[in-house]
């Protein structure tokens, strides 16, 4: 059982699994930091080896991280397997959707040349828009990250996880982040 972070790249699915985890004393993996662990930097993986090996790797290593950790976020498209969409459907895992304007996903971007399949806004939008239909089908919920502080996102998972009664939320305390947890480089509201 954990819960799962999907979305658009850029929406926030890195920051705020890493942080939610760290606010709930949870295990953490971001499958993209896995895979770079194993197999180097995705930005050099795709354009040697292309991307239908990135997406064969990257389905091994989803598959293993859902099995083992209990927060996971994913890559953008690793939504596009069949396998992990009919896995992220079952009872076992609490989606989260993490979803942002494209002029929120235009700061954020401009000027970063880290993401091979992700050359400007316009891509991002074509990108989005051929995976929305999936995005929205596999979420349990939807928060929009755009132009909010990471804080307020993550106060939204953990009010999520109690209404769910998830156990996650069991064993942490019960007070909500305010603006004094901001963390270096992260939006102020
Ligand atoms: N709520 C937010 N406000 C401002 N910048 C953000 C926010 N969430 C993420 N970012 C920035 O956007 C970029 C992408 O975030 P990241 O967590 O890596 O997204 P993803 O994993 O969905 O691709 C990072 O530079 C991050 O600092
Ligand atoms: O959307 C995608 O196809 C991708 C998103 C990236 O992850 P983020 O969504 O964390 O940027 C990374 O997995 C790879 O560059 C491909
Ligand atoms: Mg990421």
């Amino acid at each position: 059982m954990s819960l799962v972070f999907i979305g658009p790249p850029a929406a926030g699915k890195s920051r705020a699994g890493k942080r939610i985890a760290r606010r709930l004393d949870a295990t953490f993996a971001d499958t993209d930091k896995l895979f770079a662990r194993d197999h180097g930097a995705i930005h050099d993986f795709i354009p040697r080896e292309g991307e239908a090996e990135f997406r064969r790797i990257e389905r091994e290593v989803v598959a293993n991280a859902l099995r083992e950790y209990e927060i996971v976020s994913l890559g953008g498209g690793a939504i596009l397997n069949a396998d992990t969409q009919a896995e992220l459907a079952s009872e076992d895992h609490n989606v989260v959707l993490l979803v942002a304007s494209p002029k929120a996903i235009e700061e954020r971007i401009s000027g970063k040349t880290n993401r091979p399949l992700l050359s400007g806004i316009d891509s991002w939008v074509e990108t989005y828009n051929s995976r929305k239909e999936i995005y929205d089908r596999l979420a349990d919920i939807t928060i929009d990250t755009s132009f909010r502080p990471m804080w307020q996102v993550v106060n939204d998972v953990r009010r999520f996880l109690k209404n769910i009664d998830s156990p996650l939320v069991a064993k942490a305390s019960d007070t909500e982040l305010t603006a004094e947890d901001t963390e270096p480089g992260e939006l102020v509201d």
